[in-house]
């Protein structure tokens, strides 16, 4: 072997050994403001967007993690977790797509992890077991969204959050607080997801109608808890009429989805798959919405003046800047209006505990 091959082989196992054990980027020539670079890839600039899952290597995290890595929208994709991250990275980064995949383990990696990040997905945090509510979560979960929200805060505060941790009713202005306190607060990039309803509302209505669920589109309204969820049956799409019996039998079926599929698992977590899935569609439309495709219409829980409640879920218009338009409520009936009126209430309390929670 020449000394020209020796050197060649040594440049590529170098390459190669960047990726398994990759150094903690710095992204200098990144710039600063993150909707400058998705401008600039839209122009044919940069060839795709940087996405960070925190809690990736959990039961929601790993398929999210897997579907993200196929999203050919992303360029770069950080793991992160506090535990199990090499793993995971290991794993997901032998899938020959486009995405380079890097892996970062515990704080001290958080900065790494968040630098330069279009769009940062927050799945951290403890699931249900059977018998809790999701505001049981409240006393672990808070304190965990609340430092990486900190983390955000400091290291890509222009970023798009994707908050999936429960209580969402909570957790959102959890996080909101945070970025109030830094300084770099602008609700039209925190958004909770509350896809997974949207996603069982229209599978659940499909199968009552007997049509395909992609035909479907239910919005979801209010909050991701119980009586919060409130699906607006009178504005499916395709228009359709239902008996009493099925808007009673679908509303509570889309209200108790998540706790039908804790009590199916039985001590072991809650929907990881179905909100992976959910997550990584809601993801897509944030994506497409920062590469300024036209008409993205998405339900998410947001800073809201929809209703007197400060944050609520409601259908909102994305585009290059996060939320550029939240969509009114629409003419509801009297059954969906009675039912806000509940939702608004325990709405309330929620928001009024993140909010204590932050500034305690
Ligand atoms: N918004 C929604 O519609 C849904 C929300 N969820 C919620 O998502 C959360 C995660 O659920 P699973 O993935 O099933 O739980 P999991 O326990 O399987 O995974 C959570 C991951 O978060 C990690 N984690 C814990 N503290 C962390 C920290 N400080 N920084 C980074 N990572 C940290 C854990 O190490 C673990 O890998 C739960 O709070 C669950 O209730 C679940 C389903 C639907
Ligand atoms: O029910 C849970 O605990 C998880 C969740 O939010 C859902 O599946 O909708």
């Amino acid at each position: 072997m020449s000394v020209h091959q020796t050197s060649d082989v040594n440049a590529r196992i170098a390459r190669i050994a960047s990726h398994l054990n990759p150094p903690i980027p710095k992204l200098e020539g990144d710039a600063p403001g993150c909707l400058t670079r998705a401008n600039c890839r839209s122009k044919g600039a940069a060839p795709g967007f940087k996405v960070a899952i925190l809690g990736a290597a959990g039961g929601i995290g790993q398929p999210l993690s897997m579907l993200m890595k196929i999203n050919p929208l992303i360029s770069v994709l950080h793991l992160y977790d506090v535990v199990n991250t090499p793993g995971v990275t290991a794993d997901i980064s032998h899938m020959d797509t486009g995405a380079v995949v890097r892996g970062f383990l515990g704080a001290s990696q958080l900065e790494g992890a968040l630098t330069g990040m279009d769009l940062v997905i927050i799945p951290a945090g403890v699931a249900r077991k059977p018998g809790m509510t999701r505001d049981d979560l409240f006393n672990i979960n808070a304190g965990i969204v609340k430092s990486l929200s900190e983390g955000v805060a400091r290291f890509c505060p222009k970023a798009l959050v994707n908050i999936i941790s429960n209580p969402v009713n909570s957790t959102v202005p959890i996080a909101a607080e945070v970025f109030k306190k830094a300084g770099t607060y602008d609700p039209k990039r925190l958004l909770g997801v509350t896809k997974l309803d949207v996603v069982r509302a229209n599978t659940f209505v499909a199968e009552v109608l007997g049509v395909d669920p992609r035909d479907v589109d239910v919005p979801v309204v209010g909050g991701h808890a119980g009586i919060t969820i409130l699906p607006l049956l009178s504005q499916v799409k395709p228009p359709s009429a239902f008996t009493p019996k099925e808007v009673e039998y679908l509303t509570d079926r889309i209200q108790n989805g998540g706790t039908e599929v804790v009590e199916a698992k039985a001590g072991a977590g809650s929907a990881t798959l179905s909100m992976a899935f959910a997550a990584a569609k809601f993801a897509e439309s944030c994506l497409r919405a920062l590469r300024g495709d036209a008409g993205i219409i998405e339900c998410a829980y947001i800073d809201s003046q929809v209703t007197e409640i400060p944050y609520f879920a409601s259908k909102v218009r994305l585009g290059r800047g996060g939320i550029e338009e939240v969509l009114p409520l629409g003419p509801l009936n009297d059954y969906e209006r009675e039912s806000l009126e509940k939702a608004k209430k325990e709405l309330a309390s929620s928001i009024e505990k993140g909010v204590a929670f932050v500034k305690k």
